[in-house]
């Protein structure tokens, strides 16, 4: 398993957000995370990265128990083994397209402009390296951040409403690339959505609620 969730429970203060939250992603699944506003999704995804913390409960990321991690530990496993994606891009401004894509390499210490250009190429911007972002479209941006967040090959790619932005036409294009990019390398994809489309290509949609995760498709 790349991931491995086990009995998780969250709280914010006195308030329960949820609990017996029990997952397992193989390598390469593409599974997707359905459920109300405010039920949690988010709050999943970042104890799945080890961003958030939780009350109870396990989760392994390629291997290793998150619990028992640093977070200077928790940094360099998610550095590694995870790419992501967000609604809002997070694409750094005065970066043009190019040394956005190369960020994680260059934060692995990894010098390969070929796969950098190759990424690009592979989402439809191979001729706009040299932009900086204010210069592209939310779509553009979106598949900017799939490229970087596939560019080291992590085991495990976590995305957040990453069409959430767009409109329907791009945000299937976008989703075309995320998923089609993440089964080329193999990449799991865990992918929170409220886009019945985005779903489709899933191998399993769960749904969160506050008491637990469940099958979608029943
Ligand atoms: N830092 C925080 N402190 C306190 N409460 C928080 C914090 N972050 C989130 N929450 C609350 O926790 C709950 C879960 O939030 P989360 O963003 O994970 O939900 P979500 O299912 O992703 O929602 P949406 O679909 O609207 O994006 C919400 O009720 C939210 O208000």
């Amino acid at each position: 398993m790349i991931l491995r969730i086990s009995g998780l429970a969250k709280h914010y203060g006195t308030m329960p957000v949820f609990k017996n939250v029990h997952l397992d992603v193989k390598p390469g699944e593409f599974v997707a995370i359905v459920g109300e506003s405010g039920v949690g999704k988010s709050t999943l995804l970042n104890c799945m990265a080890g961003l958030d913390n939780w009350d109870s409960g396990t989760v392994e990321l390629a291997g290793q128990n998150l619990g028992t991690l640093s977070d200077d530990g928790r940094a360099l496993l998610r550095r590694e083994s995870v790419g992501f994606v967000f609604q809002a891009f997070h694409v750094l401004p005065h970066l043009d397209v190019a040394q956005n894509v190369a960020l994680p390499l260059l934060l692995l210490g990894r010098h390969a402009p070929d796969r950098v250009s190759a990424m690009l190429q592979a989402v439809g911007l191979g001729d706009l390296g040299a932009r900086l972002p204010q210069q592209l479209s939310g779509g553009q941006l979106q598949r900017v951040a799939i490229a970087r967040a596939l560019v080291h090959q992590p085991a495990l790619i976590l995305a957040d409403e990453p069409t959430g932005n767009l409109d329907p036409g791009t945000a299937a294009k976008v989703m075309e690339a995320l998923v089609h990019q993440s089964r080329k390398h193999g990449s799991a994809l865990v992918l929170v959505t409220h886009s019945l489309a985005a779903t489709e290509q899933a191998n399993r949609v769960l749904h969160l609620r506050s008491e637990g995760m469940t099958d979608a498709r029943g």
